[in-house]
C-alpha cells in the first residue's frame, strides 16, 4: 500500500505553516511522546490486527483540543501500513459526502473523522452499519424510481476524535471497540516535545528555557509548539544564540500567558467568579454570559485545564474557585463565604 496519508485532502494544507505542522508531527508510535498507556494498548492492538491480517478495530480518541488526536490517528495508520483519509464532522453535510469518502477506502484503510460529535444525524446513522458490518444501504433515485442499493464496503478502521465522549450518542460510541482518553501532558513530556520541535525548527533552547515554556503550555503540545515559535522570534530579535528562561518569561509575559499557562480568558473567568460571585458556586451559563464566551468553549477548552490543575472544582450547584487559584491570583481567600 502507498504512503499517501490523505493529507492533501485538507484545503489549507499548502501554506508554509501547515508544512511545518506536518514535519512537527511524529510518524511512529515510538516518536510520539507521552500518553504511555494509550501507546502501549494501541501497539498491542495494532500487532494483533496485523498478525490476523485484519483491519484495526474502530478507535475513538477523546480529550481537550491540541493534545495530539489528529497526530495519533496518523501514527496509527502509519503503523498499520495503510492509507488515511481525513475529514471532520461538520464537513460531511449529507450522506452522499460520506459515501464518497467510504468509496475511496481500500481494505484496512483508516477513515479519520475529527469532531465526530458534529456529524449530522442522517450521516451518523449510516455509519452504524458501515462500522458494524461494513455495508451501507443508500436510496438511489427519487420518487417512484427510488430504490434501495446495498453497498458493501471493505473492512476499514474508523478513527473518531472528539473533545468529549459524552457528546456522542450511545449507539455511535458503542461501535468503537477501542476508546482512549487523551490526558494533559506532564512537564517532562512537554519538555521533550519542545526539544524535539526546537530541533525541527533549527533553534537552540536551553534546559531552563524549555522548562519554563513547558510550565506555561497548559499541558498541551499544540500550545507548547505555538509558544515556542513566538519565543523563538523574541530570542532571534534580541540576538540570543539560544532561548533561555529569561527570554521565555519576557516573551510570555508580553503574550499574557502566566506562569501556570493561564491566558486572559482563564483569568477573566476566575476573576469574574471571585469578584461577582464570591468564588462560586456559579453556573456555567452565568459564567459564559459574564465573560462573553460560549458555554461549549468554556467546557471544552478552559474548564478542563482549570479543573486539572485544581483551580476550580465542580459541585452540584456550579463551579467553585479553589484556594489554590486565589493564591495564584494573589487574592486573599475569604474566610467566611
Ligand atoms: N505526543 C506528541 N509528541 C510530539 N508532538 C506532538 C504530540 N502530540 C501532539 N504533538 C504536536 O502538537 C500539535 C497538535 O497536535 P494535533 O493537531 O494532533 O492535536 P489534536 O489533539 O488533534 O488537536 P485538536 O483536538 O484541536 O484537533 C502538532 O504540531 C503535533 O505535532
Ligand atoms: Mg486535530
Amino acid at each position: 500500500m502507498t504512503e499517501d496519508h490523505g493529507l492533501m485532502s485538507d484545503h489549507s494544507q499548502d501554506d508554509a505553516e501547515e508544512q511545518i505542522e506536518l514535519t512537527l508531527r511524529p510518524q511512529r508510535l515510538q516518536d510520539y511522546i507521552g500518553q504511555e498507556k494509550i501507546k502501549h494498548e494501541l501497539s498491542v492492538y495494532i500487532q494483533a490486527a496485523q498478525a490476523r491480517e485484519e483491519a484495526l478495530d474502530h478507535v475513538l480518541l477523546y480529550g481537550p483540543p491540541g493534545l495530539g488526536k489528529t497526530t495519533l490517528a496518523m501514527v496509527i495508520a502509519h503503523e498499520m501500513g495503510v492509507n488515511i483519509k481525513t475529514t471532520s464532522g461538520p464537513a460531511i453535510e449529507k450522506p452522499g459526502d460520506l459515501v464518497a469518502m467510504l468509496n475511496e477506502l481500500k481494505p484496512g484503510d483508516v477513515l479519520f473523522i475529527d469532531e465526530i460529535h458534529r456529524l449530522p444525524k442522517v450521516v451518523e446513522e449510516m455509519l452504524y452499519s458501515a462500522m458494524e458490518d461494513y455495508y451501507i444501504d443508500i436510496v438511489v433515485g427519487e420518487g417512484p424510481t427510488a430504490h434501495p442499493v446495498h453497498f458493501p464496503l471493505p473492512p476499514f478502521t474508523l478513527i473518531g476524535a472528539t473533545t468529549r465522549a459524552g457528546m456522542l450518542s450511545a449507539p455511535l460510541r458503542d461501535r468503537f471497540g477501542i476508546v482512549e482518553h487523551m490526558n494533559y501532558y506532564n512537564q517532562d513530556e512537554l519538555k521533550q516535545i519542545i526539544f524535539r520541535s526546537a530541533k525541527i525548527f533549527n533553534t537552540k533552547i536551553e534546559d531552563e528555557g524549555a522548562h519554563e515554556l513547558a510550565m506555561r503550555s497548559r499541558g498541551t503540545p499544540r500550545i507548547a509548539n505555538r509558544l515556542l515559535k513566538r519565543v523563538r522570534d523574541f530570542a532571534q530579535v534580541a540576538g540570543k544564540p539560544s532561548i533561555d528562561s529569561a527570554t521565555v518569561s519576557k516573551a510570555l509575559d508580553l503574550l499574557q500567558v502566566d506562569q501556570r499557562g493561564l491566558d486572559g480568558i482563564d483569568r477573566k473567568m476566575l476573576l469574574t467568579m471571585i469578584n461577582y460571585y464570591h468564588g462560586g458556586p456559579v453556573g456555567l451559563k452565568t459564567i459564559a454570559a459574564n465573560i462573553g464566551e460560549e458555554t461549549n468553549t468554556i467546557e471544552e477548552m478552559y474548564e478542563p485545564y482549570l479543573l486539572q490543575i485544581g483551580f476550580i472544582s465542580r459541585t452540584p450547584r456550579g463551579r467553585v474557585v479553589t484556594p489554590a487559584a486565589y493564591q495564584h491570583l494573589g487574592i486573599i481567600y475569604p474566610t467566611e463565604k
